[in-house]
Formats: C-alpha cells, structure tokens, sequence
C-alpha cells in the first residue's frame, strides 16, 4: 500500500520503500533506500561477530533479495473456486496481486489477492503467503481486515478472498493532507491499539506495522474507520516455538526499517512488543508528518533505531501543539529497551484514551545508549566509527552503495552481524536513564535527582566492597561462553566483575582467556561490568551463541569531596523509573464471534475455532 511494498527476489525496487526477502541464495540487488526487510537469521551470516571485519572476502551466502514486479498472469473475467469472479486490477504488492472480485452468486464484491505466479513454485513463499490469510482469519476484531476463503488459481497460484476496502491507506492520508491534529488522530490510534491486542490475544505479532498497512475507510459516518491488514509477516506465535519450524526462527530480520523497533532489527526473538514500538513510530509520523528516523540506508536507519533517542515531536513540529501526555505515550512506546515500553496494546490504548481526561502523562525513561566496541568496530562519541580497515556498520550514501552491490550486502552483513554478535544492542542502564515525565515528583527519580540540594556536611562517601557471590548455573542448563575484555580509555586492560544485576551474582571476571559462561537464552540478559574506580557499566546482550566483547570502563570522576545530598542519594537507589500509568478508561472491547460469511466455507475452522 502507499509507497512501501513487498520486494522478493530478482529485479530493482519498484519504489523507493519496499519490503526486502533475504533468502540466501540470490545475488546481491540494489536494496531501496527503505522498506519492510527480512533478513537472515544471525548465525547465518556470522559467528561470534567476526563477519564485520570479514569485508569483501567473508560474504556469505546471504543476501538480501528483492521483488520483481508480480508476473501479470492474467485473471481477469476467469472465475476462481467457481464463485469469485475476477473484476479488474486494484493494485500489486510485493508478493502478489490484488484484484476486485465478485461473488457469482450473491454479487457481494471482495479483493482477491494472488500470489504472484514466480513465487508460487516456492513452498516457503507459498506458505509465508497463505500465512497472512490464516493469521489474519484468526483475529476477530473489526479491525482488522476479514479474510473468508483461499484456493488454488487454475495456474498453479494461491490466493486468498479477504473483504474489499474502499478507501486509502494512513500513509496516502498524510501525503495528502499533512500531519493530523491530535483530535483526528486519538480515535486512529486507539482502533489500531484494538485491533493488535486482538492479533496479540490471537497469538499473532503483525511486525510490520507501518501506516501502509492501515487502511482507512467510511463506515456509517465515520471517515476514518481503520482496519488493519497485511500479515504477511506475522508471527504466529503458538506455532513456532520449535527452532527452525514455522516461517520464522530468531535471529531473522522483519519488518520495514522505519517502524523497526530495535530488538527486530537485531534479529532477536520478538515479541508483542515490537508492534507496541512501531505503533509508537506511527503516532509520531501521524502527528509530525515524518518518522523518527531517517537515513539514506536500510542500515542507517536500523542503526538510529538502536542507538539514537527520537527528537520529540514537540520539536519536530513546535507549532502542531502535540500534548505532552500525547509526546509522553510516543516515547514510552518507542523506549529500546521493551521493558520500558507499554506492557502491551491495551496499556497503550489506555493511555492514549486518557489524553484530555486530566490523567497525568505516562512515565518513560530517557534513554542513553552505551556503544560498546569489539576488535571490529570502535564506537566513539554519539555515532560508530569503524576501527581501522574495517567495513563500516553504515553504509555509504546511498549512491556510494549503488556502486557496488557487494557494499550493500556486507552493509547489510555488518549490521545483521553486529547485531549477531550483539554488539548492535547494547543499551546501558543505570546512571544513564534518567526517568521523565512522570507525575509525582516524589516517585519520581529524575525529579528527586532535579530537586535542589539540601546543604548538609561535606563528607567522603566511603566505597563499601560488597562480597560477590558466584552465579549458579543449574546443572544441565544450556550455556553460552563469552568472552569479556575491559579497558580503560587508553587501552589498558581493566580486569572488571560480570555481574547478574538482579541478584548480583558474579559470572566471573572480565580479561580471563577461558571466559565466562551465562545460561543461553533468546531473551536479554542485563549485565553490569563493575571495576573499582570505574563507573559500573549496564549492558543487555542475548546470550545466544558464543561471543566475543570490548568495552572501554570510563573512570569514576573524583570530586575533592563529595557532597552528598539525601535528595540525591534517594534517587541513586532508587530504580530508573516508576512507572506512573493513567488508569485504563475502557477496557478494550471483547471479542466478537468469529466471522465468517454463512455462505462461504471456512477455509481455516480448524485453526480459527
Ligand atoms: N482488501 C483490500 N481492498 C482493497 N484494496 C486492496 C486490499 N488489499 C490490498 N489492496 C490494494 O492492493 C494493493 C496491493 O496490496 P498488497 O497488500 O499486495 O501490497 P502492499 O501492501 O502494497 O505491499 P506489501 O504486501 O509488499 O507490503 C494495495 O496498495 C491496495 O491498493
């Protein structure tokens, strides 16, 4: 929809965002400059983060591919499961087709979408493309698009019948009419926050939310009535908790770049969460008229998302008179960290609906992102700067890229592989959040922090060494091994201890050669580097597979003395953020009967129930 589109394999991109497959068997392409991405699972393209040094010699065979346009495998005037009568062409996507059929008996009209007949000899295609109607056909919400029926086309395709939607999508909305004022925009967003906690109730994450896949149409008086489609990339949850199986493993890359939350882009195992942030990214680009984060690359853009806080739409659009309980909710939903985020869609639907009810803003936490640095690649400053002959994480200018598609695909290596080696994801903690915006100063950390200092007694706060415990690993327990090294800012080495912040157990010290093993897990693992006369260190990394670490300890700065302000020293204990939170207005509404029309076979009873 719009100007984002599906892209598989082959051909250059249609449009200047278009959605990206990589499947590792295809050769390099130009990618666009933006658009839904699938990128292979991070093991694939490297292993213990070495590919991003790996340059031209190392590539692997994975790449992204992209779409051609669909093959124009005429349909019009034939009749499909001999009830649907193919009308005429409404519009093509990335996978496939999208024509206006019409029920021969009963004349109702319908879009029938096709896959695209190049693809329908490929069985992970075919599936990925018959997912979308089964995931979608699993949610009954009346937001979100009905899908009634699937079939084979006499030339060997699938399609699926799903309702037809006469309007346009959120993002032909704001190309023709510019940002939208709060007023229009609550009701939006709180439709779209419905129709996700039905996909997520259902055990589905969209995870490529994006205004594309919003359409608006008329309903009664209601101009702005949403439904929600394209699932085509949906996670159904339930069916692939087994590796490997389903369409999806951890550690692939969905999405389209600008609605990526960062967890995605690092090819971690997502979860509800990641359509909470995108959602985030949608109001922001709804109210402001642009996305956060723009770049001339994929990478570039992916990097933002991980690295870089939003600029607040407020300074955006100074003058657009955003609430700051609206900036607060954008925030909070686009926090990297998910933990911060929204717990889930009807947290966010709450908060939304409270805006205007003299609710106070929601809590969320301003986050500064620690870059760590690997034998590959030096962070410095606010942007990552590759180490000497090494490969970039960001790609050149987009021109530079066209150049040489081997650029793009180590562009697209480095990053996946940054992401695989976790460097791409270390957000730090601790000292660095400081929590914003919530309502009650005294709850309120940052606002203790900010409260003005009660003279007391200069005195020296003495370092008080608390005994480390020593992790316990269950016996049994799956382990990675990583290998930590730590160094001061010259580059000498800093022996640090690596410590489990939840229980302050010890997994040993950095600088060793045997490492340190922590329990494998597709889910983050916080963890603090503590050194004597160094400023702890909080990172989060998932410990999925053997890894090698730099960081850089930054030395505790010594005061003569230390002034100690129990004001201060409040907020020092206390954790980042106190989650402030509106009371939920309304619950989301319940769950209709699942619909499917009394004429028309229900092609997924079984899964729909
Ligand atoms: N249910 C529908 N009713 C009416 N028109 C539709 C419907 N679904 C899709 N279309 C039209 O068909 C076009 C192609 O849709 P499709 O979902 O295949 O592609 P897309 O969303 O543009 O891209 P991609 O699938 O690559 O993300 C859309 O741009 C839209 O104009």
């Amino acid at each position: 929809m719009g100007g984002k589109s599906t892209m598989i394999a082959g051909a250059p991109p249609a449009t200047p965002k278009a959605t990206v497959v990589a499947d590792g068997n295809s050769p390099p392409p130009t990618p666009p400059s933006t658009g839904t991405v699938v990128a292979p699972p991070a093991d694939e393209l490297a292993s213990g983060g070495t590919m991003i040094s790996s340059g031209d010699a190392g590539v692997p065979a994975v790449v992204p591919v992209q779409a051609s346009a669909p093959v124009a495998t005429d349909l019009i005037g034939q009749t499909l499961l001999g009830r649907y009568k193919v009308i005429k062409k409404l519009g093509e996507g990335g996978m496939g087709t999208v024509y206006l059929g019409e029920h021969a008996t009963i004349g109702k009209t319908f879009a029938i979408k096709v896959l695209s007949h190049e693809f329908a000899h490929k069985d992970d295609l075919r599936e990925r493309f018959l997912q979308e109607a089964r995931a979608a056909s699993m949610i009954s919400q009346e937001n979100v698009v009905e899908i009634t029926d699937f079939g084979d086309t006499p030339n060997g395709s699938v399609f699926f019948i799903m309702e037809f939607l006469k309007g346009e999508d959120l993002s032909d909305t704001v190309k023709d009419q510019g940002r939208l004022p709060w007023a229009r925009v609550q009701p939006i967003m709180l439709q779209i926050c419905r129709a996700l906690a039905a996909a997520h109730d259902a055990g589905i994450i969209h995870r490529d939310m994006k205004p594309e896949n919003c359409y608006r149409i008329k309903r009664g008086k209601n101009e702005d009535f949403i439904k929600v489609l394209d699932f085509g990339i949906a996670k159904v949850t339930s069916e692939e908790e087994g590796e490997g199986k389903g369409l999806t493993r951890t550690g692939m890359i969905f999405g389209t770049p600008e609605y990526m939350s960062p967890e995605q882009a690092q090819g971690a195992k997502p979860d509800h969460r990641v359509d909470v942030y995108a959602v985030g990214v949608i109001l922001y680009e709804l109210l402001t008229g642009r996305v956060p984060f723009t770049a001339d690359t994929f990478m570039g853009i992916l990097t933002k998302h991980m690295f870089e806080v939003p600029e607040a739409p407020s300074a955006v659009v100074p003058d657009a008179g955003i609430p700051p309980e609206v900036e607060a909710i954008i925030l909070k939903a686009m926090q990297k960290d998910r933990e911060l985020r929204f717990a889930d869609m009807r947290e966010m639907a709450a908060a939304i609906e409270a805006v205007g009810s003299g609710a106070a803003a929601v809590g969320y936490v301003n986050e500064n992102i620690a870059r760590p640095s690997t034998g590959e690649m030096a962070f410095t400053g606010g942007r990552p700067t590759p180490a000497p002959g090494t490969v970039p994480p960001i790609a050149g200018p987009y021109e530079e890229e066209r150049k040489s598609n081997k650029g793009i695909v180590i562009g697209m290596i480095a990053a996946a592989a940054l992401v695989a080696a976790g460097v791409g994801a270390f957000i730090a903690f601790g000292e660095d959040k400081d929590a914003v915006a919530t309502e009650d100063p005294a709850e309120d950390p940052a606002a203790v922090a900010k409260a003005p200092e009660v003279e007391e007694p200069e005195v020296e706060e003495p370092e008080i060494e608390e005994p480390e415990k020593v992790k316990e690993i269950a016996v049994g327990t799956e382990t990675v091994n990583y290998h930590i090294t730590t160094s001061d800012p010259d580059g000498n080495p800093i022996e640090a201890s690596i410590l489990d912040p939840r229980d302050n157990g010890s997994y040993g010290k950095t600088n060793t050669a045997e490492g340190v093993d922590v329990e494998k897990s597709s889910d983050a693992l916080p963890l603090v580097l503590k050194a004597q006369g160094f400023d702890p260190l909080q990172i989060e990394i998932y410990p999925e597979r053997d890894k090698n670490f730099e960081y850089k300890l930054v030395p505790t700065k010594k005061a003569p003395t230390k002034k100690v302000s129990s004001t201060k020293k409040k907020a020092d204990t206390k954790p980042a953020e106190k989650k402030v939170e509106p009371k939920p207005q309304e619950e989301t509404k319940t769950k209709p009967p699942r619909r499917v029309s009394p004429d028309l076979k229900d092609p997924f009873g079984a899964r729909g129930g």
